[in-house]
């Protein structure tokens, strides 16, 4: 089957493409598709505002993520709002952002969450998410990944995110976690239809 994937993060196409190569899937881009704006209150609602919008105008089955950081020390912050948190316009910026406001914190404790969602165009919806925890460090380390992943160290890890390749990365991430599930779901075909969520 062909499945668009529906996002425009580099970051997440690459791993997504890495990920599934296991599936006798075609991938493919959004091409000039675009994407709602995301007005959810929850990674759920994001990523199936997202996959629903470009199965409907592809007629194709559409596969979006959501994702985000979570601080304990912020709240829980950036969380759902990860990709604008500050209303700044890079990734750079929002590590920048992130450190200054822990700053003399002691408690690095936060965890990544995805939330994958597989949209079908008559508007079914399967679910799958993921978690990684782990600790935040003072500075940014590697060059690898994309977002937070200079920040964050993965519990029993003491590399960075972004010091990993794709696949060590996907081995263990929140999102390499939301898309084993969905390519376990999918090893002998379409699963069954009701909606599965995997931690
Ligand atoms: O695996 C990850 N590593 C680092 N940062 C991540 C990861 N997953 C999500 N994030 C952060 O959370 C944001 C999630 O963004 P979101 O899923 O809303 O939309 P996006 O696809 O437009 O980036 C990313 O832009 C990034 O800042
Ligand atoms: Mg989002």
């Amino acid at each position: 089957m062909t499945v668009v994937v529906a996002t425009g993060n580099a970051g997440k196409i690459r791993e997504i493409e890495e990920a599934l190569g296991g599936l006798p899937w075609t991938l493919q881009g959004l091409g000039d598709v675009p994407l709602p704006p995301e007005t959810g209150a929850t990674y759920e609602d994001n990523a199936a505002l997202k996959a629903c919008a470009a199965a409907l105008v592809t007629r194709l089955p559409a596969l979006a993520d959501d994702s985000g950081l979570e601080v304990e020390a912020l709240g829980g912050e950036p969380g759902v709002y990860s990709a604008r948190y500050g209303g700044v316009g890079s990734d750079v910026e929002r590590n920048v952002l992130i450190l200054e406001r822990l700053r003399r914190e002691t408690n690095r404790r936060a965890k990544f969450v995805s939330v994958v969602i597989l949209a079908y165009p008559d508007g079914h919806l399967e679910t799958y998410r993921g978690e990684l925890h782990g600790t935040l460090l003072e500075g940014p380390r590697g060059e690898n990944g994309f977002g937070y992943d200079p920040l964050f160290v993965p519990d029993g890890d003491t590399r960075t995110l972004a010091e990993m390749t794709v696949a060590e990365k996907r081995a263990i991430s929140h999102r390499g976690r939301a898309l084993a599930a969905l390519m376990d779901a999918h090893r002998s075909g379409p699963p069954p239809r009701q909606t599965s969520t995997v931690e």
